[in-house]
């Protein structure tokens, strides 16, 4: 099976969730929360308005946003409560620029592959071509910590129709 879809989305997700790291550096820093409402607001309408240019629906395209947030914060908030015991080494503010930079440009690319992975969320193997996606995804190609790992299960808890995080394993 053609599986290049799944693998340009766990792709995506993954790269996406690394800019979590410098941002949740400079928020530590600053005593900012994880959460910035404004900026969350700006994006999901930002990517409802481009999502029929890609063939997307943009109710379908805020419900992937909204997973791709909530695993941004999960993995920032799994990250604060690390620092509590030993402090991060210092990020400045174009660390925060260049990653939201870096966001916007990967969400624009996730709208084009959310247009290919269309058929397989449907399919009654999506889960299971997701999960071994997904198990390659990190023998072969990144090495993530457990914080991001679960980051990256919770990014993907939407794209299989049926199955949730459960058929991530
Ligand atoms: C990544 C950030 O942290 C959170 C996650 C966001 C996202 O994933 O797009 C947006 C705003 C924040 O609530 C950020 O502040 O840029």
């Amino acid at each position: 099976v053609d599986n290049t879809a799944l693998i340009n989305i766990v792709a995506l997700a993954s790269q996406r969730l690394a800019q979590a790291e410098p941002i949740a550096k400079y928020k530590w820093q600053k005593k900012l929360p994880a959460t910035d409402a404004a900026r969350e607001t700006q994006l999901i309408a930002d990517m409802r308005r481009a999502a029929p240019m890609y063939g997307v629906d943009a109710d379908q395209a805020e419900a992937f946003f909204r997973d791709q947030i909530e695993a941004s914060k999960l993995l920032q908030n799994a990250r604060f409560a690390q620092w509590r015991l030993q402090s991060p080494a210092p990020v400045g503010a174009d660390a925060l620029v260049s990653a939201r930079n870096e966001i916007n440009r990967v969400s624009q690319a996730m709208l084009a592959g959310l247009a290919r992975i269309e058929a397989i969320s449907g399919a009654p193997d999506c889960t299971s071509q997701l999960r071994e996606t997904v198990q390659n995804w990190r023998t072969r190609m990144v090495t993530l910590d457990s914080e991001q790992a679960a980051a990256l299960d919770r990014a993907l808890q939407h794209v299989c129709k049926r199955g949730g995080m459960s058929a991530l394993g």
